[in-house]
Order: C-alpha cells, then structure tokens, then sequence
C-alpha cells in the first residue's frame, strides 16, 4: 500500500513562502552583485565571548507578529526598540526578516545595524547560501539555522558557509534526537526552542529534557515562551547560558527596563567554559 503523504506542517509552509520571496531577490540582486556588497561590508562581530557569561545574557528580538499570536506590536522605527534593548544591556538583537507571517525584512535589519553596536542576528527561514551573504550584507553577525528545516548536509553546508563568512550560527532544535544533527554540523551555539515549529505548540519543559544532551562548552540558548524574570531564573537553575525572548519584550512597556529585570533574574549563572 502507497504510504500516506505527510500533511505539510506550519514549518514547511513558512519555508515555501521564504522560497518564493527568495526567488524574486534572487532575481533581483544575483548573487555577484551581492558578495560585491558584502566586499564593502564592516567584518562581522563575535558575539560568543560575552554570550559564554557569568549571568544568564539577553538576546532581544524585534518582532512584530507570528503565525501563533498574530499581531504583537506596532513597531513603526525598529531602530526606537533595538536602541532600547541595547540600552538595558542586550547582548545580541534579534531582527525578524520573514515578510509574510513576522512582518520583518531586512531593511529593518540594515536600519537596526546602522543604529546601534550590538552584534544582530537575522532571524529567519535560511535555506540557501544566499540568505547567508544577504545577512553579511545587511550587517548581521549571526544567523539562525532550524534543524527541522533542513536535512543534516544542508545543515552542515550552510553552517561551514556561514562560519567562513565570520557569521555565528545559532542552531536551533526541538528535541533530544536534533541535537547529535546541530552538533555534527558543528554547532558551538545551540539554541532550544521550546516551540514546535511543526505544531506552535510551546512545550515548556523543553529546555530541561534537551540542554543535558548539549555539552558543555556549547553555549546553550533557551528560545522562545520567554515570559518574565521567574522564567529566566528558572532557565538559569536549568543551565542555560542566554534566553531569546520576542513576545514578551514588545508586548512591555519598558524594553531597557524588561531586559535589565531579566539579565539581573540570570545574573548567578556560571560561565560556560570554551570548549
Ligand atoms: O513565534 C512564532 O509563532 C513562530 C512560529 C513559527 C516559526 C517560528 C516562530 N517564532 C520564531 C521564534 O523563534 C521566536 O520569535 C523567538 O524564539 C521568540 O519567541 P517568543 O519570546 O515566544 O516571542
């Protein structure tokens, strides 16, 4: 008997979308006249020194809306909420720059980076090399890499590409089994995020059951359903190193203030030791 077709998940219907707005850049700007710009582009920063610790470290994301909650937040300057979040010691922002469910693109990336010092990660859907030299050319200095939406040799391509570009991959899994996949790619940075792309439904004890799997001088990032200082003391207790929060930053009515609460809540962490 033929076997069932797998229904397509909230994850693959997100990448067809990225897919096909990649295609019309593509067009646009070949990849030539991309690497030209990125020839002209200030070399990448090292996030990992001050994301290793002491203290549980803050990486702040600009976000306007998801496919789980809709719209979040009016953010009509991102660079307005990226200063705040700088001002209350972020060690890294995240800057959304899927179009269609996130309302991000990368000239709030390119705005951002002209704006503030802190190292930027360009949160999206990377599937292809070009992605990777459209974030060097936006400014970014990290970028993110889903496990689940790529296979292990993408994964692995993208990861040795990015890192030759002097971009930081944060790697990004859901469960027990992705982690060995992040690792064997390389990974030096792994983040766990405790929404299943697949399902949005966030499980909460994700962090707990996958990061003993991750080893120890991985520095290991709790991403996502974020809520307040309790969670990241919690996540502190749980051994992470960095929390990634998006929802509950935008949502308050004082960014700096939110991320200083939530760097002060991590602040007893240890170091992670370099690998
Ligand atoms: O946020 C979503 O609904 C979402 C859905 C599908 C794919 C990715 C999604 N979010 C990307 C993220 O990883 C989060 O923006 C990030 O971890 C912050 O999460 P939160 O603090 O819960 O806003």
């Amino acid at each position: 008997m033929p076997a069932t077709p797998r229904a397509a998940s909230v994850l693959d219907e997100i990448i067809a979308g990225v897919r096909e707005d990649l295609a019309a850049r593509e067009q646009a700007l070949p990849l030539d006249a991309l690497r030209d710009l990125v020839a002209d582009t200030a070399p990448a920063l090292d996030p990992m020194p001050v994301l290793r610790g002491p203290g549980v470290q803050v990486i702040a994301e600009v976000k306007r809306a998801s496919p789980s909650k809709g719209h979040l937040a009016d953010i009509p300057d991102p660079t307005v909420l990226a200063a705040r979040y700088a001002e209350g010691g972020a060690a890294a922002i995240s800057v959304l720059t899927e179009q269609r469910r996130f309302k991000g693109s990368l000239e709030d990336l390119r705005a951002v980076r002209a704006a503030v010092p802190t190292p930027l990660l360009r949160k999206d859907f990377l599937v292809t090399s070009y992605q990777l030299w459209e974030a060097r050319a936006a400014g970014a200095d990290l970028v993110l890499l889903i496990v689940a939406g790529l296979d292990p040799h993408e994964l692995a391509e993208l990861h040795a590409e990015a890192v030759s570009l002097g971009l930081t991959p944060l790697v990004e899994v859901h469960d027990e089994d992705e982690v060995g996949v992040a690792l064997d790619a390389g990974a030096r940075l792994v983040g766990v995020n405790a929404r299943d792309l697949r399902t949005l439904e966030v499980h909460r004890d994700a962090f707990a059951r996958v990061a003993p799997r991750i080893p120890d001088g991985v520095v290991r990032v709790a991403e996502s359903g974020v809520r307040d200082a309790a969670d990241v003391a919690d996540l502190a207790d749980q051994g992470a190193d960095v929390v990634l929060v998006g929802e509950a930053l935008v949502r308050t009515g004082d960014p700096a203030v939110a991320v200083r609460d939530f760097l002060a809540a991590g602040a007893g962490a240890p170091a992670r030791p370099p690998l």
